[in-house]
């Protein structure tokens, strides 16, 4: 079996991780972006011990590359773990104004407490957090209705932190994305590969789309919006009886003839799943 060796921790990430922490303190409210098909994956480990005494939206993004099926058991799972998710669409907006509303509502809890102190309201300062390409600055430029900030395909594009105010009541702080700078758990870190989430000089393509089909082959069909015959239909792939050896069986399949094609081909298998072409999938169930 293959198992890519993933690490990412480009010095832009560890520098904003500095930036980060000399911020934080600055800040009354984290939105907290994650994305929907690896909830998990896309949780920060130190993420708890940033934002201790800040109050904390946390944003479940992407919301339309999975299926409303997983939308609902995700959402009872963060429920049942104490938590509120507010899932949207930064890309066409949907759901956007909702999260608007509770970062409003948690400043004007905020201001209420300044006046029983005597002291002056002001705008709720907010900070989006997340691992890069996540959709930090789509949001961002969502909650503004204008493009603000610069918002890409490619991970690591945000680059130093940046205040962006929006309207009388918010002062939005976009950051660049932030990652553990050793990817301890390699199973994460290749969902994270997979979604896109870092960056590609980080792992092997070739072994990247191999565990994906790999992944894709043991899917629960009810859950996924993911259709196997598109597979079939594309790339001349069934993925009945792929196991145990994936590679291998790519490799003798119709359309690979040498390692560039097996390369394209992933490459391509990644594209399609990035750009919702396979289908809306979940690369993660709840527990
Ligand atoms: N399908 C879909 N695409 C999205 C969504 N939100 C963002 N995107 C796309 O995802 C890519 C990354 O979005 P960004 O807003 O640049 O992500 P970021 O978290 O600011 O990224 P960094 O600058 O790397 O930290 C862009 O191509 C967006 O158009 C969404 O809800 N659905």
């Amino acid at each position: 079996m293959i198992s890519p060796l993933i690490q990412w921790y480009p010095g832009h990430i560890a520098k904003a991780e500095k930036q980060l922490k000399k911020h934080i303190d600055k800040v009354d409210l984290v939105i907290e972006v994650r994305d929907a098909r690896i909830p998990i994956s896309t949780s920060h480990p130190h993420l708890e011990k940033w934002i201790t005494n800040k109050k904390h939206l946390l944003v479940i993004n992407r919301r339309d590359m999975i299926t409303n099926k997983a939308i609902k058991e995700w959402d009872q799972w963060f429920k049942s773990e104490g938590k509120t998710p507010w899932w949207c669409n930064a890309k066409n907006g949907n759901g956007v104004a909702m999260i608007k509303e509770a970062a409003i509502r948690l400043g004007d809890e905020l201001n209420e407490r300044r006046k029983s102190r005597g002291m002056r309201s002001r705008a709720v300062r907010a900070l989006t957090l997340g691992f890069p390409n996540v959709g930090k600055s789509a949001l961002i430029n969502r909650l503004t209705m204008q493009k603000v900030v610069e918002s890409s395909r490619r991970a690591g594009v945000t680059k130093s932190l940046r205040w962006v105010r929006l309207g009388q009541q918010l002062d939005l702080l976009d950051a660049p994305g932030v990652l553990p700078p050793r990817l301890e758990n390699q199973k994460a870190a290749l969902l994270l590969a997979i979604c896109d989430d870092i960056g590609q000089a980080a792992y092997d393509v070739e072994s990247v789309g191999i565990a994906f089909l790999r992944l894709l082959s043991a899917l629960e069909e009810t859950y996924s919006g993911f259709n196997k015959e598109s597979l079939k239909e594309r790339y001349g792939i069934a993925l009945e009886n792929c196991e145990p050896n994936v590679h291998d069986w790519l490799a003798n399949s119709a359309s690979v003839h040498t390692s560039d094609d097996l390369r394209r081909m992933a490459q391509k298998l990644l594209d399609d799943f990035r750009k919702l072409l396979l289908g809306q999938i979940s690369l993660e169930l709840p527990k």
